[in-house]
């Protein structure tokens, strides 16, 4: 699903109004509409106090159209005007106009603190005093109104977008942004949905098609793409009866040190799981009896020292080549690292160890193959990139570095972005149980794995953080969060696999619909 900046999507609204003859006050309706559908299938009928807070702009006009509708139904509603400035949209002021025709009990003009109204905790609160519009950060009473928002027990519905939040701006003001239990957002999400900084408030969402103009949507180069099982579907390579082994690659792991085996064994073990047709393990010769006993599947070859990685050598042409986890920094490490980097035809996946050794040797980055995956997580990264004052500004630096030395990033996290030149990525599968030793050795071996099959860099990372993700929530659904191991997520791989295909059930309302 695309991801649209506000400016697009004004755009967009302009494009729509003009193609599709419609005026503004229209396109509001039917944005108005979706979101008391949603409340009234929920609600059907029950009386809660419906407090909705509108703002003076379209965001605010949207809370009057529901507001309208809900007290055409019978809903107990109550509307307040957040009278930020003496300014009205030009729609705000038709359905003020629209919604006194429906009840006598005008809207409520709220001035200031003295104007807070007493909020029971079964209440339910509509936000719609900000929206897309926003423009500066929230303050005064306003802020004060957000705040007391936030300490109510109600349930919070935003409208759009939390409000006092950016839709892909960075964020100034953590404690100027209402905290939404959940967020129905129109036709696309916006990006601080998604970053550390703004994620949290906007727990949970819904995206309400509003019917932008198609054409707009379909050829509009996003700010960034959410993946989830949809596009996951299309990235899927079915097999052919007559492939054989060699079809799927022969995968070179280079991992692992005294102390470190874990991580070797659960790279190749995931490489393996992800469909490559042959492993190799390039191991320090401590790991020889682990990686032979624990996967007897997989080829090893060991490197001259016991403890850790001097030479890097093997005598066939590996598909792909993941190297980094557990390998330490020792300096013949750095240097066989530095040679092996010299395969410039071979694709790369470097993690962890590998990372850090080009942070601490910068001169290395020329030298990466093109197309390169790095697969840091935020410590990686700021090693890698520098310090960052907002997530926005972390990943115009991810673009430029990306662009720089025309390498694929992986940026790991709640939501895990894959940054390539100028685009994003956006992964949706993934979970808190996932935060656990090993999850990362199990991705560089799937993506190096997809890389062996024939996938190329960009479809191997996105792909691969998202089965990687969905074998992690199918393994927190049996195990429960707290007990997830990097094994469990390497275990459900299949399952993930599996699950591409696998139709969801309706819901009652969505089986209703056909
Ligand atoms: N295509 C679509 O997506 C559609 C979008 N629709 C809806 O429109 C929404 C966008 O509406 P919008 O453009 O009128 O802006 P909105 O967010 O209501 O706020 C702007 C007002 O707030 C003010 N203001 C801003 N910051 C402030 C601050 N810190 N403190 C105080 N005031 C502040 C600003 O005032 P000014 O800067 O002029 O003083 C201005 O008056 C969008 O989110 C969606 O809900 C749908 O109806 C239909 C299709
Ligand atoms: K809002």
């Amino acid at each position: 699903m695309k991801i649209f900046s506000a400016e697009q999507l004004y755009e967009a609204d302009k494009i729509t109004i003009e193609k599709q003859q419609i005026t503004s006050e229209a396109l509001m309706e039917r944005a108005g509409t979706q979101i008391f559908n949603w409340l009234h299938q929920r609600l059907n009928g029950t009386p809660v106090p419906i407090r909705i807070f509108c703002g003076i702009g379209n965001n605010g006009g949207d809370g009057l159209v529901v507001g309208r509708m809900l007290i055409e139904h019978g809903y107990n509603v109550i509307v307040y005007v957040v009278n930020c400035s003496d300014k009205r949209s030009k729609n705000f002021l038709i359905n003020y106009d629209k919604i006194k025709n429906v009840t006598k009990k005008w809207p409520l003009l709220m001035k200031g603190e003295s104007d807070f109204p007493e909020i029971n905790p079964e209440d339910i609160i509509v936000d719609a005093i900000f929206g897309i519009g926003l423009n500066r950060c929230p303050g005064g009473w306003v802020k004060k109104l957000i705040q007391y928002l936030n300490e109510s027990k109600a349930f919070k519905l935003a409208i759009d977008i939390p409000s006092g939040l950016y839709s892909n701006l960075p964020l100034e003001d953590t404690e100027a942004v209402l905290k939404a239990n959940h967020t129905l957002t129109f036709q696309t999400p916006k990006l601080s949905f998604f970053l550390p900084e703004t994620a949290s408030f906007v727990s949970n969402f819904d995206v309400l098609e509003i019917g932008l103009d198609i054409e707009f949507l379909q050829t509009t180069e996003p700010i960034g793409q959410l993946i989830s099982k949809l596009e996951a579907q299309r990235f899927y390579k079915p097999r052919e009866k007559f492939d054989h082994k060699g079809t799927y690659g022969h995968t070179l792991i280079v991992s692992g040190s005294y102390g470190k085996m874990g991580a070797a064994v659960l790279s190749t073990t995931s490489a393996y799981r992800i469909g490559a047709g042959m492993v190799t393990a390039f191991v320090p010769k401590c790991g020889y009896a682990i990686i032979q006993t624990t996967i007897p599947e997989a080829m090893v070859i060991t490197d001259k020292e016991d403890d850790y990685l001097s030479n890097i050598s093997f005598d066939f042409e590996p598909s792909a080549i993941g190297i980094g986890m557990g390998i330490g920094k020792n300096d013949t490490t750095v240097a066989a690292f530095k040679k092996i980097l010299q395969n410039k035809d071979i694709p790369f996946v470097i993690d962890a160890d590998a990372l850090n050794i080009l942070s601490e040797n910068k001169a290395m980055l020329k030298l990466l193959p093109k197309n390169s995956i790095l697969t840091p997580h935020p410590g990686e990264l700021k090693r890698l990139i520098g310090e960052w004052k907002n997530d926005y500004e972390k990943l115009e630096k991810t673009k430029k570095f990306s662009e720089k030395y025309e390498v694929v990033v992986i940026i790991k996290g709640a939501y895990t972005i894959t940054v390539y030149g100028d685009k994003l990525y956006i992964n949706t599968t993934g979970n808190p149980g996932m935060g656990t030793a090993g999850s990362g050795d199990a991705l560089s071996g799937v993506i190096t794995g997809l890389l062996s099959q024939g996938y190329d860099a960009l479809l191997a990372s996105v792909f691969g953080v998202y089965l990687h993700g969905r074998a992690g929530d199918i393994a927190a659904g049996q195990l429960g969060y707290e007990a997830v191991m990097a094994g469990d997520v390497i275990d459900n791989l299949s399952e993930a696999y599996l699950d591409l295909f696998v139709r969801e059930e309706l819901s009652s309302e969505e089986s209703a619909e056909k």
